[in-house]
């Protein structure tokens, strides 16, 4: 069986000239969790957009499920045939019920008010049940989505990209702005959602990567510099350097 999900291999993304991208090969498999770390400006995020089609790589190819060549295709396309990302900042309907904004996502063909007004079918019903139980929500479907804390807003926008059925879920910084409790609950959450999904996350908080983290990717300068166990990625002096590099340029800035 082969349990490779994704394969991106040789990934260049250029923005007028300048390489953000040079040549980054990255392997994910079936129910992987794993990080993406390295300094300010390696390319993490342009990784992730170029694998969602967001930017176009000007070389390279990303193999989705070891047949399908999404290179190229466009953004909708690729979350059709199942990559979902997350950016930042999340994009929940503020005025409408948590309940509400799933019910969106699981039936997406419709526009909003129609599928506000519209039966939900008893399977639906199910699955949304289902996924306010596990983004931790069971308890406040009724309340508006603009009151939520911030951790909660971000666990509801994860549920409705789960209610989409993706096969692979890009994350773009999950715990930034969080409180320990909520970093804590949101590294929980991943790993439950990586037992039968696969998921890239690029992350700064090496606490709450030390804490979730099996394998983890660093990049530096638009390339692959070392992947291994946090353990391993430690101990590799170029990482040490890299980072150590990025703080002496703060220092000289600041
Ligand atoms: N749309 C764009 N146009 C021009 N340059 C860009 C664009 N997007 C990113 N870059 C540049 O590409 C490089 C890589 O950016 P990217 O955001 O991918 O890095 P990153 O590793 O995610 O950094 P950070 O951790 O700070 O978010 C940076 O030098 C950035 O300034």
């Amino acid at each position: 069986m082969n349990d490779t999900i994704l394969k991106c291999e040789d990934i260049m993304v250029e923005f007028d000239g300048f390489k953000a991208v040079q040549g980054m090969s990255l392997t994910l498999k079936r129910g992987e969790l794993r990080f993406l770390i390295g300094p300010n400006g390696a390319g993490k995020t342009t990784m992730l957009d170029a694998i969602c089609g967001k930017v176009r790589p000007s070389g390279g190819k990303v193999i989705f499920k070891g047949t399908i060549d999404v290179t190229r295709k466009k953004e909708h396309q690729i979350a059709e045939m199942g990559i979902g990302r997350k950016f930042q900042a999340p994009s929940i309907f503020p005025t409408l019920t948590v309940e509400e904004n799933l019910e969106i996502s699981v039936r997406q063909d419709r526009g909003v008010l129609a599928t506000l007004f519209a039966r939900m079918k008893p399977e639906q019903r199910e699955r949304i049940d289902a996924g306010l139980a596990m983004i931790g929500l069971q308890d406040k479907g009724s309340w508006r989505a603009g009151s939520l804390s911030h951790g909660e807003k971000q666990w509801l926008e994860i549920g409705m990209m789960l209610l989409q059925e993706p096969e692979i879920l890009l994350l773009d910084e999950p715990v930034a702005g969080m409180t320990d409790r909520e970093t804590e609950k949101t590294g929980a959450l991943l790993q439950t959602i990586a037992k039968d999904r696969s998921i890239v996350v690029v992350e700064h908080d090496m606490e709450f990567v030390r804490n979730f983290a099996s394998k983890v990717t660093v990049m530096h300068e638009g390339k692959l510099l070392t992947e291994g166990t946090m353990e391993q990625v430690q101990q590799d002096d170029r990482v040490t350097e890299v980072y150590l590099g990025q703080r002496r340029d703060r220092h000289a800035d600041g």
